[in-house]
């Protein structure tokens, strides 16, 4: 295996194989001891795209939140699902069908179309450019303030979906998306994650359908292998230990490098990690 492949593994607790069923468990508890540990939080809130990394995590969601009802007898644990639509959302009916298989609490619908608009305007008063990419990330930190601004009211965590697939290559916004407070599927990649959710009995469009971050309005739904130049299968194997192409493993450790500062906190004084 490559130095820097096993280093990466290492760092992004990745494993070459799950027991779906038992990573259910581990990521369910793991929801539920956090409440548990936080006597004051009773929410979850989390975007539901219609993709297959939010389908997952909601789902975990309203079991922990179920069982946590069950054992507590208090109702006010609560998992809240929240469509952030940018405008009119192309795959709406993927997303409401997603929230109808999590069987969320509550739904909310937060449309960040003006906010994002508004927000561009007024830097774009300033006489500088915002690029249609840029605004992608705009957008994604818009879903990051409505969310937290449900939490706010709901006594609520925000759920982040990251997860190995996507920390490897730093493949999303910071503070838009990267902006959570429990991070439940850390660790797995991306055919792990929809082992877990067949285990789970979701309807199969949802973990089959091809990830995207669909942030730009000039390619809508534009997929995340084409973004990234490699596929979610290279990067699997990537981080099973497989031995993959020298170009694709140079890829992927060219993303990893260049977005080392979004897997840390603020740089510091006293870090070593940018040097
Ligand atoms: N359609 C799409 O699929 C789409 C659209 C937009 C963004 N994205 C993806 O979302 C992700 C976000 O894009 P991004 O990474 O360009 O934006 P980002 O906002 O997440 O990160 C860039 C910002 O990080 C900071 N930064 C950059 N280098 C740094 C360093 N060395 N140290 C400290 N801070 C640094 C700067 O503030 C910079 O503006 C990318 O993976 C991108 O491909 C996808
Ligand atoms: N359109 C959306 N509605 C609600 N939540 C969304 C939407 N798009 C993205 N999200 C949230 O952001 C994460 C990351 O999405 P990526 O596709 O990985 O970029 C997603 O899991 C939702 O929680
Ligand atoms: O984060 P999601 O739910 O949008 O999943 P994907 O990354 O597969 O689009
Ligand atoms: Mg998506």
């Amino acid at each position: 295996m490559r130095t820097l492949q096993k280093k990466i593994i290492t760092a992004l607790h990745a494993v070459p194989s799950i027991d779906p069923e038992k990573e259910i468990r581990t990521r369910v508890d793991f929801l539920k001891d956090y409440m548990k540990a936080n006597s004051f939080l009773k929410t979850y809130v989390l975007g539901i795209s219609g993709g297959q990394d939010s389908s997952l995590a909601g789902t975990l969601a309203e079991h922990a939140v179920t069982e946590l009802r069950a054992e507590t007898g208090d109702d006010s644990y609560q998992f809240i699902a929240v469509r952030l639509p940018y405008g009119e959302q192309a795959d709406e009916a993927d997303a409401m069908q997603s929230i109808e298989f999590m069987q969320a609490d509550q739904t909310m619908r937060v449309n960040i179309k003006s906010s994002v608009d508004a927000m561009e305007q007024a830097v774009v008063a300033n006489g500088i450019e915002i690029s249609d990419f840029n605004k992608g990330n705009i957008k994604a930190r818009a879903r990051m303030i409505a969310q937290y601004a449900i939490a706010g009211q709901t006594h609520g965590v925000v759920i982040g979906t990251d997860h190995a697939a996507e920390a490897v290559t730093g493949f999303y916004t910071k503070f838009g998306d990267g902006g959570a407070d429990l991070t439940p599927l850390t660790g797995l990649n991306k055919s792990q994650g929809a082992s877990m959710l067949k285990a789970l009995g979701a309807p199969a469009h949802l973990y089959e359908k091809a990830p995207t971050a669909d942030l730009e309005d000039n390619r809508p739904a534009l997929a995340d292998e084409v973004a990234l130049g490699v596929t979610y299968r290279n990067i699997d194997d990537y981080l099973e230990g497989k031995e993959v192409d020298d170009a694709v493993a140079e890829k992927i450790e060219a993303w990893y490098l260049k977005t080392e500062h979004k897997r840390h906190l603020p740089a510091t004084v006293f870090d070593e990690f940018w040097k």
